[in-house]
């Protein structure tokens, strides 16, 4: 028994995620409603640029650099949690910098951890390593969700070439 009075709830669930356009937030979602599992939201403590080329680039910087940026918040009470679903799109063929921050900044120690994955088309790359070296203690399912989502960049170059179609790029800009 927890000292506090509080006890752990067996086999309690959390559902962790990032996504910067939506993909993986609609798997996370339907995850955390099919298993009743908690939500948590990862976000760095500053946001990435709204323009698509900066996140790359900034993206670039910190995975070339190993750098973990610092999270917004931390999961309240990790340890109630026994499943971890960690859900994250494929960025510069890994997993995102804030993903490396979350495993490393949360105890997951004989959690059971279950990534799902979106990416444009390229696959996992690393992905996988990067979470079990980032996670050594965690039980890494090798039954990972993987799915090909829509990429950004193929949306904003369709638009892109849209608004030149019609005229409307030089028209609206400034
Ligand atoms: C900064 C950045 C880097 C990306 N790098 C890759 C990549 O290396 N391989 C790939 O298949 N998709 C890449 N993508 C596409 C995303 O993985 C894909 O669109 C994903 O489904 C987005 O998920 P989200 O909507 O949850 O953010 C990248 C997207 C961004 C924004």
């Amino acid at each position: 028994a927890d000292p506090s009075g509080r006890l752990a709830t067996p086999g309690k669930i959390l559902v962790a995620y990032f996504s910067r356009t939506g993909n993986t937030r609609v798997v996370a979602g339907q995850i955390q409603r099919a298993l009743g599992a908690d939500l948590f939201e990862i976000l760095p403590a500053t946001s990435y640029p709204e323009d698509y080329a900066q996140t790359v680039e900034q993206a670039r910087r910190e995975r070339d650099n190993n750098v973990r940026p610092a999270l917004k918040s931390g999961v309240p009470r990790i340890a109630d949690y026994q499943t971890i679903y960690l859900g994250f799109p494929i960025w510069g063929e890994t997993a995102p910098p804030v993903i490396r921050s979350f495993l490393a900044s949360h105890d997951l120690a004989e959690k059971t951890l279950i990534p799902f994955i979106t990416h444009g088309g390229y696959g996992v790359g690393s992905s996988m390593d990067v979470l079990s070296a980032h996670a050594p203690r965690a039980r890494l399912t090798d039954a990972a969700f993987v799915m090909q989502g829509e990429q950004e960049k193929q949306t904003l170059e369709r638009v892109s070439g849209w608004l030149g179609k019609i005229g409307a790029g030089k028209a609206r800009a400034g």
